[in-house]
């Protein structure tokens, strides 16, 4: 069984880990012990666990999985030159990691929360000889797509990477509408995961507008609903939204 060495022990480390446990032997570099006993724990399967200081990466499979904040800090305290590093870090330039870390190749993802149910869209950028490598790895966490360009991912993480927390507001907001009306809570969020669930299919098929389209009956409740989300800005917000991220992912 090949090996995954994770640097870095939080969410999105362990959300991969839990995709990846069933194909890959894992091992995962955290500052405290107790930390990484706490991982193993979640993960339910037993793990190498090493501290940072000192950790020598040599030719390793590296899942970097830390703040981007945090580049310089770590980078000073790991020893040998890895085979390749794959980033899951925000905005974190190829350059910036090169000139951080010392590895052979370096590949940039940027998954997602639904990593923990294997149904993450990953995107992916960088040394092109990894990119079979990358779609099979990351793909193990959900599905995946190689782009081009830096930029590209930049723009991506701020439509995936970001977007359950978009989605989740979304999701919360509408339920508190059905409450303000009346429903039960109980009832409003039972209701509302079953349409995320049932959406989260068509959407597969069906493009947006036709899908829009096939719900709205002429002078009834969709269209006087949608007038309110149109009249909230909603469209432009969502597009700001993606803008703002976008501009962040280039500022870290
Ligand atoms: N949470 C999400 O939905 C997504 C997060 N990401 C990226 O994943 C990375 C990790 O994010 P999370 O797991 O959510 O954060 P987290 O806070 O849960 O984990 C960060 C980990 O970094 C390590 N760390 C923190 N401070 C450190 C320091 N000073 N020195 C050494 N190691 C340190 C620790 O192992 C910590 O557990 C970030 O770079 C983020 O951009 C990417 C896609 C989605
Ligand atoms: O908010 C962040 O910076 C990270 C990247 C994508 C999701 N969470």
């Amino acid at each position: 069984m090949k090996t995954i060495t994770f640097i870095g022990n939080g969410n999105m480390a362990l959300s991969i880990a839990q995709g990846l446990k069933k194909n890959y032997k894992i091992e995962v570099v955290g500052r405290s012990l107790e930390k990484l006993k706490k991982f193993e724990e979640k993960l339910g399967v037993e793990i190498e666990k090493h501290i940072m200081d000192g950790f020598h990466m040599q030719d390793k499979t590296v899942l970097l999985c830390v703040k981007p904040a945090n580049v310089q800090e770590v980078s000073k305290l790991l020893q040998g030159q890895a085979r390749v590093i794959f980033s899951v870090l925000a905005g974190t330039s190829l350059e910036k990691l090169r000139t951080n870390f010392n590895t052979q190749a370096v590949v940039r993802t940027m998954p997602n929360l639904a990593a923990s149910v294997n149904r993450s869209m990953t995107t992916l950028t960088g040394d092109i000889n990894f990119q079979e490598e990358a779609k099979e790895l990351l793909g193990a966490i959900g599905s995946t797509r190689w782009l081009s360009s830096e930029k590209e991912i930049d723009i991506a993480t701020g439509l995936a990477g970001s977007g359950p927390a978009y989605l989740a507001l979304i999701a919360e907001a509408l339920t508190d509408g059905a409450v303000k009306q009346g429903l039960k809570r109980d009832d409003a969020m039972a209701i509302m995961r079953g349409l995320f669930g049932g959406f989260g299919e068509l959407i597969q098929d069906i493009h947006p507008a036709l899908l829009k389209d096939g719900v709205m009956s002429p002078g009834g409740t969709t269209a006087a609903g949608y007038g309110a989300l149109e009249d909230g800005n909603v469209r432009s917000a969502c597009m700001d939204a993606i803008e703002q991220a976008y501009k962040r992912a280039k500022e870290l």
